[in-house]
């Protein structure tokens, strides 16, 4: 017999992100190969028609795995008994706009899609924030959920797992090992330039890529900043932010989460007070998933460097935590 379909709610899915997720969601690469699903879709009211359009193109493809589909512009529909919801959608920087005004903006719509979802979706939805500054709109979400109360606390997260992508290929091209072969990556922090991509603990076919690389200057110097402005660098080349490789992240993030990882993997999940980031803040941490739960990976041994590295990340999150207190309140 079939399963029962999942609900998968996606904001945003007028967007570029969208265009390139929707139909990966619904080609089972997300949830599985004999996983139906329904997709419900989020937008703003003007994006409705482009919603539509889409949803034409979703029924083109015939994927068997397609349950159903709804649009709307009702945050309240669209998380209706929803198992999986990506917030996608968020508010972009606009000219003159300060870092300030954009968390400001994006809390606004934060707040209300957190409390929408704490009210309607499953008690056990899995909630992944893909909308920039993705790390405090998840913290956002999830307090306003908090105040609902119902949906599981930990279960709202921030995408990092683009960065960890990207560490890992550029880190392939340096060893000269094939992508496959890394093992135990990790990004500490926030998605953005001050994010940490470390990897001390990584290995290739049984080798230390540390040892392999051995290059202080490379990783400090080269390295981190690629990975670190990397968003800045498909903007400048493409005139358009990253789109199918962030879409690529989220089908990972929530696959590995739902199905299992085969290897550590970069999740931004709020802090139990592991590794001494303060409880709650949305924090990139190596985790493994089993049996459709997540776990950070404890006791690794954080040096003077990565000390230095992890507190620079973590600020920059506190700061961002303080901008958006008062609207928590
Ligand atoms: N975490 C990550 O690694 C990455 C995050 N991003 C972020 O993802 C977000 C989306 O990127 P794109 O799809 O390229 O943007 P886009 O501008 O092409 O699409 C955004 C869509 O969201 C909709 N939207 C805006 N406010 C909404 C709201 N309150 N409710 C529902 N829908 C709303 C817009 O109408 C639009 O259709 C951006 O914030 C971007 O910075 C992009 C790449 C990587
Ligand atoms: O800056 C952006 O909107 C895109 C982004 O997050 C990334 O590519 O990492």
């Amino acid at each position: 017999m079939s399963k029962a379909p999942m609900r998968v709610a996606v904001t945003g899915a007028a967007g570029q992100i969208g265009y390139s997720l929707l139909f990966r969601i619904a080609s089972g690469e997300m949830l599985g190969k004999d996983q139906p699903v329904i997709l419900q879709l989020l937008d703003l009211p003007q994006a409705q028609k482009a919603v539509k359009g889409v949803m034409m193109e979703l029924e083109d493809c015939a994927f068997p795995l397609l349950a159903g589909m709804i649009a709307t512009d009702d945050p309240n529909v669209a998380f209706k008994d929803a198992d999986v919801c990506l917030l996608v959608g968020a508010r972009p920087r606009g000219p003159g706009m300060e870092r300030a005004d954009l968390l400001t903006a994006n809390g606004a719509i934060f707040t209300v899609q957190g409390k929408a979802i704490a009210e309607n979706a499953k008690e056990d939805v899995r909630v992944l924030v893909v909308g920039n500054p993705c790390n405090t709109n998840a913290y956002i979400a999830r307090a306003a959920a908090i105040k609902v109360g119902r949906t599981n606390p930990n279960n709202y997260h921030g995408m990092l797992r683009l960065d960890h992508n990207r560490a890992l290929s550029q880190l392939a091209a340096k060893s000269g090992r094939e992508v496959s072969s890394l093992k135990k990556m990790v990004v500490w922090g926030n998605h953005s330039p001050s994010m940490y991509a470390d990897y001390r603990f990584c290995e290739s076919n049984g080798d230390s890529v540390k040892a392999l690389i051995n290059d202080h200057a490379w990783n400090n110097d080269v390295f981190l900043p690629t990975v670190g402005k990397r968003g800045a660098a498909i903007i400048e080349a493409r005139g358009l932010s990253s789109a199918a490789s962030a879409a690529n992240a989220a089908i990972d993030h929530v696959h590995d989460w739902v199905l299992g990882s085969s290897d550590w993997v970069t999740m931004g999940v709020p802090s139990d007070g592991s590794y001494g980031i303060p409880e709650g803040v949305v924090f990139g941490f190596p985790c493994e998933c089993k049996d459709g739960q997540f776990k950070i990976i404890q006791g690794l041994e954080i040096d003077e460097y990565s000390k230095g590295k992890i507190a620079i990340t973590l600020k920059e999150l506190e700061d961002e935590r303080a901008a958006v207190a008062d609207m928590l309140k």
